[in-house]
């Protein structure tokens, strides 16, 4: 892509509200590298009035955080607003917005807006033929993004609910303290929690119609989950054809691998796609066992929000995305 190709010729200028955060860190890497949208603001209480080159050695301009509230940031006639903050804080930016920029797009990263029909839900791999003219997107859970790309080949071929079984790096725990990400508590651990109505659990079987059933614990590691998918079919399968039923499901999707071993969680640390392998088959072929990795912070996460600023903006979707 040249500097001068179409589309790249028109920047976007985008802003991101919770900034400091583990997932606003690595979208401000991706967005200062991007060739068609700049950096316009980024907002964190504790770092305000810190130059945001003193903390993200990505950046190289002259952005000093700044702590904007909702009215400050619907206010800065900005192409696209990014929320990266925890679950339960983004209504109050989301109505300043709608009442003095809705021409703005917004994408949340948290959970608020994932059961709320008035937003896209963008998983592009699986629901960018639903998007329409709505500039409100909320960005999928970073397991729940995990498991619906392991489950959706076979969708139309399950029998009774699936399981999932999932581990991931501290860093899915954000920065406020908690037994989640302390270091402390996870060491030589496996921290089992939420093992039943995980918010991931019903983000996937809506989205599926599907009932998932999802236990997750969180582990010492930073970055990185895995899970472990157990998936009952109607009718026989062959572990080949569930291969290259996979193969063929994702063959045009450069952020989906497939591979037969079953992918390892620390090979996923920094990577921007998925990787789907292992496809174990019970005796009677009727139980598919299928492993899927991600980088939470990545495609769980800034990654798929970049995937979907690009396709709001007209852009190659992968555009900015080192694939
Ligand atoms: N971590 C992950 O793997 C994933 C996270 N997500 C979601 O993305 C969002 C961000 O996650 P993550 O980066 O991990 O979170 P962090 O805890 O690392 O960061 C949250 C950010 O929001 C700011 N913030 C907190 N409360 C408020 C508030 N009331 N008003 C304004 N700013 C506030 C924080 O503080 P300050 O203002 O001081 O900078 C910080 O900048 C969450 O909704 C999370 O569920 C989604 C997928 C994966
Ligand atoms: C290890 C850990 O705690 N992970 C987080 C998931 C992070 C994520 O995707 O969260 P949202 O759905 O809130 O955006 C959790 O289970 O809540």
């Amino acid at each position: 892509m040249t500097e001068h190709s179409p589309q790249t010729s028109t920047r976007r200028r985008i802003g991101i509200v919770g900034a400091r955060g583990h997932v606003g860190s690595e979208l401000i890497r991706l967005v200062a590298a991007h060739p068609a949208l700049d950096l316009a603001f980024v907002s964190s209480r504790e770092r305000a009035g810190q130059r945001l080159d003193a903390h993200e050695p990505g950046y190289s301009g002259d952005l000093v955080y700044g702590s904007l509230g909702p009215q400050d940031v619907a206010g800065q006639g900005v192409d696209a607003v990014v929320l990266a903050l925890p679950n339960g804080k983004a209504a109050p930016f989301v109505e300043a917005i709608d009442g003095m920029a809705p021409g703005t797009w917004v994408v949340d990263l948290s959970a608020d807006y994932r059961f709320d029909d008035r937003w896209y839900y963008g998983l592009p791999e699986l629901t960018r033929d639903r998007r329409d003219a709505r500039r409100r997107i909320s960005n999928p859970g970073c397991y729940a993004t995990a498991m619906q790309l392991a489950i959706a080949p076979l969708r139309d071929a399950l029998d009774g609910p699936v399981q999932c079984f999932g581990v991931s790096g501290y860093s899915g725990a954000g920065t406020t303290p908690s037994d989640k990400n302390d270091p402390d508590k996870l060491r030589d651990n496996l921290m089992p929690y939420a093992l039943t109505g995980h918010v991931h659990e019903r983000e996937v079987s809506r989205q599926l119609g599907h009932p998932v059933e999802f236990m997750p614990h969180v582990a010492p590691h930073f970055r990185g989950l895995t899970i472990t998918a157990n998936l009952h079919l109607r009718d026989p399968i062959e572990r080949s054809a569930a291969v290259a039923r996979y193969r063929g499901f994702y063959a045009d999707e450069p952020l989906v691998r497939v591979a037969e071993d079953a992918p390892w969680v620390s090979a996923i640390a920094g990577a921007h796609h998925v990787e789907i392998g292992g496809f174990a088959v019970s005796e009677d072929a009727r139980r598919l066992v299928v492993v899927a990795t991600i980088d939470n912070l990545l495609k769980g996460a800034a990654t798929q929000a970049l995937q979907n600023l690009n396709l709001a903006f007209g852009l190659d979707e992968t555009l900015g995305i080192p694939v």
